[in-house]
């Protein structure tokens, strides 16, 4: 890893642990609730605790008067929940332009066992080699998604998580996010099958406590931090939920400790 990487990876985490909120669901969904008035959304999430922001490249003057100093993900590609396949995510920047808006680091999100998943292989693979000659870190999101798979819930088995996690480093990236499997137990072997640092998606929001189980979970199982979006931004409190989110990455908090030190509801 060059010197450049290694500093601009150390601008997206803290010592190693990474709660990075991603906000680039604007295309995939549309300006949902929380990304309609982004820059409070990012003041009160950087606030409580978080060490990065996400968007895509045409949200990147929005975003640099709130961040509050934390990071900045570009990310590279994308596709609508309207359109005929959103497993079909296609180019939406380069690196050298993640670098001309301001950004610490990109991400790239790759479904594995689509078919369209060559594609963004070879795709990602490029990512890499253009971001390592620049010194900025390649966050891969690689999802188990696609009708190549098979099982009742493809997308958490961690089967298909560890070999989308292990694709990611095979590709040069510097980090993996991947769903979570549910449970620590099975998800230990998503963390074993990369040496990368890997961070879950928080996926649909559910219940306060179920978001902070989850992290605890991920955490006891070898991650190493968050790329969780939904459940964070669309919180009506993004910095008490994000808060609580921080005390377990960042202090090991319990999960009873984390909800405590955010004010929210500690019963399930
Ligand atoms: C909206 C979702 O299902 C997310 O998991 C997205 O697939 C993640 C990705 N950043 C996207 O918005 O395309
Ligand atoms: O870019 C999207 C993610 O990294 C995960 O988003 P989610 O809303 O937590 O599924």
């Amino acid at each position: 890893m060059n010197t450049g990487t290694l500093a601009r990876l150390g601008r997206i985490g803290t010592d190693g642990n990474y709660l990075i909120v991603p906000m680039d669901h604007g295309i995939t969904i549309g300006a949902v609730s929380g990304l309609k008035d982004i820059e409070s959304t990012i003041d009160g999430i950087t606030s409580g605790g978080a060490d990065a922001v996400l968007t895509q490249k045409g949200l990147a003057d929005r975003v640099h008067a709130h961040k509050n100093g934390a990071g900045y993900i570009i990310h590279l590609n994308a596709s609508t929940s309207i359109g005929p396949d959103s497993n079909d995510k296609r180019r939406t920047g380069t690196v050298e332009e993640a670098v001309r808006a301001g950004a610490d680091a990109v991400s790239y999100h790759i479904n594995v066992g689509s078919k369209y998943e060559r594609e963004q292989l070879a795709d990602l693979a490029e990512v890499t080699d253009e971001a390592d000659r620049l010194g900025i870190p390649v966050l891969a999101m690689s999802y188990a998604r696609g009708t190549h798979l098979e099982g009742d819930d493809p997308e958490h088995n961690a089967e298909y998580l560890a070999h989308a996690a292990r694709l990611a480093e095979e590709c040069g990236a510097d980090v993996v996010k991947t769903a979570y499997s549910g449970d620590a137990e099975s998800f230990e072997h998503v963390t074993s099958s990369t040496s990368l640092p890997v961070v879950i998606a928080g996926g649909s929001p559910g219940t306060d406590r179920a978001t902070v189980e989850m992290v605890r979970g991920a955490i006891d199982a070898g991650a190493d931090g968050v790329s969780m979006g939904r459940s964070i931004f669309q919180h009506d409190d993004p910095e008490a939920i994000t808060t609580a989110v921080s005390a377990v990455i960042h202090d090991d908090a319990t999960v009873e400790e984390a909800l405590e030190r955010a004010g929210l509801a500690v019963e399930a």
